[in-house]
């Protein structure tokens, strides 16, 4: 299998919270769903921002697309390739209309400006969101920006696909038309979220974050019921 991405003992670590991942060694191939899961804090946004070099690892390698990554200018090829939905819509959302923002992403990759337009424009309608093209950004609801965001990810179409926490912020029909989206995408991709149901119709493969190190397993977390007193 071709592997897309892939890290070597890597590990990081912030001043105060100490070390939040110890020396993970991961892979993403070709055809990989994976469903990165932990509990809160755990450290799974971290990892994906060392994955495209929104952070700088302290220790290990990450190998993209064929090549070691180090250098900022090497991470920029990489974020390129891999789309990064952010796990709150309004990180990524910067334009004044909806098309000038999906196009942005192309635009920014050297497409000229008639192709960007028609790529944001199939973005856009390939997540249900035909007819959005001129409406203000910031007065979309937070379902609308969630789905914008997609589109403009979809638009430099990527060969990987990190979501973080993507269902969030989604209604039932929302939820279930995002997931009916990425069904059908061909690539691979990392998930972080706490659905697991959502994870469930989606993932072919679960990693676990836990005390900084990675479980290639998925535990069933049961709730602890309590009594409530009223
Ligand atoms: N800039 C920072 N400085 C210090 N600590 C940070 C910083 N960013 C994140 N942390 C801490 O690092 C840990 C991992 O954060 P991260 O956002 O990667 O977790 P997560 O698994 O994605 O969590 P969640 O499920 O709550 O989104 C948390 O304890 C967080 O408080």
């Amino acid at each position: 299998m071709t592997v897309l991405i892939e890290t070597r003992g890597l590990s990081y670590r912030y001043p105060r919270r100490g070390e939040v991942l110890n020396e993970i060694d991961f892979k993403l191939e070709a055809g990989d769903r994976v469903a990165l899961t932990g509990s809160n804090g755990a450290g799974k946004t971290t990892l994906l921002h060392l994955l495209v070099g929104l952070k700088k690892a302290k220790a290990g390698e990450i190998h993209a697309f064929g090549a070691q990554r180090r250098e900022e200018k090497e991470f920029v090829e990489v974020r390129a390739r891999a789309g990064f939905l952010f796990q709150d819509p309004d990180d990524q959302l910067f334009c004044p209309t909806v098309l000038e923002d999906v196009a942005f992403g192309p635009l920014n990759l050297g497409k000229a400006r008639d192709e960007a337009m028609q790529l944001a424009h199939q973005a856009l309608v390939s997540v249900g969101l035909e007819g959005f093209e001129e409406r203000v950004t910031h007065q979309l609801s937070g379902g609308e920006k969630r789905m914008v965001t997609l589109a403009s990810v979809l638009a430099m179409e990527p060969e990987v696909l990190l979501l973080d926490e993507p269902s969030n912020a989604l209604d039932t029909k929302a939820r279930w038309r995002l997931i009916n989206i990425l069904q059908e995408l061909p690539q691979a991709m990392i998930i972080i979220s706490h659905d697991d149901d959502f994870l469930d119709h989606l993932a072919n493969r679960w990693v676990r974050l836990e005390d900084a190190k990675l479980f290639e397993d998925r535990r069933m977390i049961v709730p602890e019921l309590r009594a409530v007193t009223v």
